[in-house]
């Protein structure tokens, strides 16, 4: 079983492509790492193959009919920011809409999805506090919490972590592992390498626009191709909980 197949994938910001070609699939007990420099590509992969940006190609998720989409896939995207004086449990219940009709209350089971994304999240004392009113990283835990709740077969987040303490960002990871285990799937873009290649199922990592390796993380997280793709020299230590990757120095 597929849970997002994107084809021969093309996105251009003006005339260039930035997303030249990508094809991959990804099936139910994956956590995808998306990994590569800064303009590498990885945000317009994952809004095209959401369908939130024109491209050629073609992509199982963006045919989609919206509210299919939507109970398919669940959506984080970079900019974190919360614009509605709204309480934690009220933006996290956001992610139930897909679901709901027109002015309909929570059902019990939305409400069980909405607790259980508060719990998962470890914010169930900040379910009454004003989302506003929240530090940067306790925002981005709710808006996490909120793709949560949407219950769907397949996350799809964009730099989810950035911006988080370590220990939230370990329990994040541990979230998506998580829910890899439970037979749903995760596509993340990432920085941190070493979290990647430790939390992470498969690694694909773009360069320019293209997907330059797709594969098990101690296969993908190479010094050759850090220094080649990310202009990095790196120490690559191996450990039993995946690759461990310590930067030493930029390669002019
Ligand atoms: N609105 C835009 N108009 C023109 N070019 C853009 C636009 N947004 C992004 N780009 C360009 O597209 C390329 C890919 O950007 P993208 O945001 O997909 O990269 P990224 O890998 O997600 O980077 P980062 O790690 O910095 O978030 C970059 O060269 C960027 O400058």
């Amino acid at each position: 079983m597929t849970l997002l197949s994107v084809q021969n994938l093309t996105v251009r910001r003006g005339e260039c492509p930035v997303v030249d070609a990508a094809s991959f699939s990804i099936g139910p007990g994956e956590c995808v790492g998306l990994i590569g420099p800064n303009g590498a590509g990885k945000t317009s992969l994952l809004r095209g193959a959401l369908g939130l940006l024109p491209f050629e190609g073609t992509s199982s998720l963006a045919a989609l009919p919206p509210r299919q989409r939507a109970a398919q896939a669940a959506w984080l995207p970079q900019t974190r920011e919360i614009a509605w004086p709204m309480s934690v449990e009220r933006i996290v219940a956001l992610g139930r809409l897909p679901y709901l009709a027109r002015g309909a209350r929570l059902s019990p089971a939305d409400q069980g999805a909405v607790d259980a994304a508060l719990s998962r999240m470890g914010l169930q004392n900040f379910r009454t506090r004003l989302a506003t009113a929240l530090s940067g990283g306790e925002q981005a835990r709710v808006l996490i919490a909120r793709t949560l709740a949407q219950d769907t077969p397949l996350l799809m987040a964009d730099e989810p972590i950035a911006g988080l303490d370590p220990a939230a960002q370990i329990a994040t990871l541990q979230v998506f592992e998580a829910l890899a285990q439970e037979g749903r799937a995760v596509l993340t873009s990432l920085h941190d390498l070493s979290l990647a290649g430790r939390y992470c199922t498969r690694l694909i990592m773009m360069g320019a626009g293209r997907i330059v390796a797709d594969g098990p993380p101690d296969k993908i997280l190479t010094a050759e191709r850090l220094a080649e793709v990310f202009h990095l020299h790196a120490n690559i230590v191996p450990t039993p909980h995946g690759p461990l990757v310590q930067p030493l120095g930029v390669i002019a």
